[in-house]
């Protein structure tokens, strides 16, 4: 039998100081015409890299920032921006999900939950489903951080091939690129492989906060006849190796206030006379975890799942070094020397973060303030087989029993402020074996399995609710700086992670089995 191969042009792919060596400018691949028959789909995404760019452009320069309360019409804008985009591209049944108020701890009570954005592109009984779900929402950001750049403004670094702004890798870009490989399959004459569903979220950088409900109300409607979920809102491990995502952490966030005094009250007047919730809160704090990342809650540890020999095996053959994690950290400050250790303490066992302290003193000079009212915030990442209610009130028992010895005056409560569980499933499915061709396709290299550290709340829910195999598919690399000042996403990163998407798709839909 004759095959007829044609040539797909892969874009440039940087390996910095590698052993990889699969680089070289305009790669041809060849490619089955019969294996992938969608070559012109990806000269489109070529085509359009500038048009893709400019709308990543607008899309960004929306602050929708879900944990400032004060933003929260920037990322209802946001939600407004992306049905605009929709409709552009020709996606119908376009539905803004309303998700009533915002549950305390908040300071206005009437506070709405941003809309969830569900859209459809295809409704062929004949077609597999996917249901595409990623954030519009992002972690604040302000110049005054750090940033090189405006962080709400896309700044495109020619020299560096690269794209910098507050939500370019997380989770905007990826977001953007789904209606972008749409729209290349539209432009290029081509029906899309799959039915898409689109899910599309404003408060996952808060905990996902009432997506889980919306999710099991739909999932028999808007959701009946998912195959498969697949979100792209993590990272590589590294900067130059693709990888497929099998496993997150989750993450309980938690508050501890303190408060005394009626009013922020002068140090000169009331220091060393009454008790400063300051100095509570900040042995109350000190008390969670230690400077070598143990964390010192009593019962915690007892609930991580033994490592086995087979699963201590996983992590191997894996591609990553302490200088990926020095390179992506900006330092030589790793716990760990080890990349095994590393990545185990990243996967498989809990961290305790301490993130800010609401209401004290936080900007330039010396104001001699004692701050009346504190709120310290924390979270653990969660790891099999952690319960979460249990470690609530572990949490909460020792806040309480640390607290008590200081025999301070003031008062002290501990509060979870969201949750969202840990997810490890099995990557030997049709939808991984699907992602896993279209990454060979595009990156002319096998992709690693891995797990993540951090969370995306609402994913065992899908698993779950909609009885499907959830797949990550991250565009980013691991030095992204997600989070982080001076977020970027590599534009090679984007284009080929729209190629890997539209590939993908092609793959799933014509594979046999779910
Ligand atoms: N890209 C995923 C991500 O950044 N997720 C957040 C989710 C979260 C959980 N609690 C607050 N945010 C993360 O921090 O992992
Ligand atoms: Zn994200
Ligand atoms: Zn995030």
């Amino acid at each position: 039998m004759s095959v007829r191969l044609t040539l797909a042009t892969v874009s440039k792919v940087i390996r910095v100081g590698s052993s990889l060596n699969l680089v070289s400018q305009n790669r041809k691949i060849m490619s089955s015409a019969a294996e992938f028959p969608y070559g012109k789909v990806f000269a489109k995404i070529d085509e359009l890299k500038p048009q893709f760019i400019d709308t990543l452009g607008k899309a960004v320069k929306i602050p929708a920032v879900s944990g400032d309360e004060s933003l929260r019409p920037m990322v209802v804008r946001k939600a407004h921006f992306l049905v605009g985009e929709l409709q552009r591209i020709g996606f119908t049944d376009i539905q803004l999900k309303h998700l009533g108020t915002q549950p305390p701890p908040v300071e206005d009570e009437n506070l709405q939950l941003p809309p969830v954005v569900l859209s459809r592109y295809g409704n062929d009984p004949k077609k597999k489903t996917i249901v595409v779900y990623g954030h519009y929402d992002v972690q604040p950001a302000s110049f005054e951080d750090g940033w090189d750049t405006e962080p709400f403004e896309l700044y495109v670094d020619e020299e560096k091939q690269l794209m910098r702004a507050r939500g370019s890798t997380d989770d905007t870009g990826p977001v953007i690129g789904w209606f972008n490989v749409v729209q290349a399959y539209k432009e290029s004459g081509f029906e899309l492989p799959v039915n898409l569903i689109t899910c599309f979220e404003g408060m996952e950088e808060s905990g996902s906060i009432g997506l889980d409900g919306l999710i099991v109300e739909e999932a028999d409607k808007y959701f009946k006849g998912t195959d498969a979920v697949c979100i792209s809102d993590n990272y590589w491990l590294g900067t130059t190796k693709p990888v497929l995502t099998y496993g997150l952490r989750g993450c309980n966030y938690y508050q501890t206030t303190i408060e005394g005094p009626g009013a922020d009250l002068h140090s000169g007047i009331f220091g060393g006379i009454i008790a400063e919730p300051m100095v509570d809160l900040v042995q109350v704090l000190g008390s969670l975890v230690d400077s070598k990342g143990k964390i010192l809650i009593d019962g915690v540890d007892d609930m991580v799942a033994p490592l086995t020999e087979k699963e201590a095996k996983l992590y191997d053959g894996i591609d990553f070094t302490l200088d990926d994690l020095n390179a992506a950290s900006g330092s030589d400050t790793s716990l760990y020397k080890n990349p095994k250790d590393i990545l185990m303490h990243r996967w498989r066992y809990p961290s305790l973060s301490l993130h800010g302290v609401e209401g004290a003193f936080s900007s330039q000079g010396a104001k001699t303030v004692v701050p009346a009212k504190v709120h310290g915030k924390f979270s653990i990442r969660t790891v099999p087989d952690m319960d979460s209610e249990k470690l609530n009130k572990l949490v909460i028992a020792h806040c309480d029993k640390v607290f008590s010895k200081l025999e301070s005056p003031n008062t002290c409560k501990t509060e979870l402020i969201h949750d969202g569980d840990y997810w490890i499933s099995d990557p030997n499915n049709t939808s991984f074996t699907a992602a896993s061709k279209a990454t060979e396709l595009v990156y002319g290299v096998s992709p690693d399995l891995t797990r993540e550290g951090g969370s995306i709340p609402i994913t065992l829910t899908f698993e779950q609710q909609l009885k499907t195999s959830v797949l990550l598919l991250p565009m980013g690399r691991g030095d992204d700086g997600a989070h982080s000042v001076n977020e970027k996403l590599d534009i090679s990163n984007y284009v080929n992670g729209m190629k890997t998407m539209a590939a993908y798709l092609h793959y799933y839909a014509v594979a046999e089995g779910k």
